[in-house]
């Protein structure tokens, strides 16, 4: 899909896919240097994180294992509901693992400050995030997040794993959607 298939649905491109792959290249050399010779387990946040932890994954030299977790607090709205649901568990034990979680976005941080605490109860050698985009206007919760994309303005954003009620996801960049297709006003 490109961006001249945008229809009137999406308001504008905010990271087109070359910056996009730059950044995942810029953040994948960071995680090699700093987990050499150690174990990486990657932990996927279903859906939304499934495009970064694909491209991610696959510019690491290093051997990586990867396992997933599906959370829910947005449903099918723009809002996050605060209320995190686990969707599905990982499949791995992570005592004495070294974790990286790797999300698309910190929004509000709900999602990820559960995340964080519902994971380091399990005893893992470490913790630590990477996430595509942050909102720092939005965040409730500050998220100490070793790997960040990008600082992005406080609207909602689609494309790249980011859904509006599921769809987009698909989309290879970032872009807003237009203010008619949820009827709201970018909140
Ligand atoms: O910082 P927050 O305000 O908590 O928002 C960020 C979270 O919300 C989205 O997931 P969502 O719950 O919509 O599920 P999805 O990944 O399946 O789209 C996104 O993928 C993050 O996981
Ligand atoms: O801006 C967003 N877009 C899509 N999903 C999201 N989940 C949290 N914030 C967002
Ligand atoms: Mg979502």
């Amino acid at each position: 899909m490109d961006e001249k298939d945008l229809g009137a649905d999406l308001a504008k491109v905010l990271i087109p896919e070359d910056q996009l792959q730059a950044k995942v290249r810029e953040l994948a050399a960071q995680i090699d240097a700093d987990y050499a010779g150690k174990d990486l387990l990657l932990v996927g946040v279903l859906k939304g994180a499934v495009m970064i932890m694909a491209d991610l994954a696959r510019a690491l030299h290093a051997p990586a294992s990867m396992d997933w977790m599906a959370v829910s607090s947005y449903g099918s709205g723009t809002k996050s509901s605060g209320v995190v649901r686990i969707l599905k568990d990982l499949d791995t034990d992570i005592l004495d693992r070294h974790v990286l979680i790797v999300e698309d976005i910190i929004d509000s941080g709900l999602t990820l400050s559960w995340l964080v605490s519902n994971l380091r109860s399990r005893g893992p050698a470490s913790l630590q995030i990477c996430a595509l985009l942050r909102k720092p206007e939005a965040v409730k919760t500050e998220i100490d997040c070793k790997y960040l994309g990008f600082d992005i303005p406080n609207e909602f954003v689609v494309g790249y794993g980011l859904d509006y009620a599921e769809k987009y996801r698909n989309l290879p960049f970032v872009g807003t959607l237009a203010p008619h297709v949820y009827g709201g006003d970018g909140a």
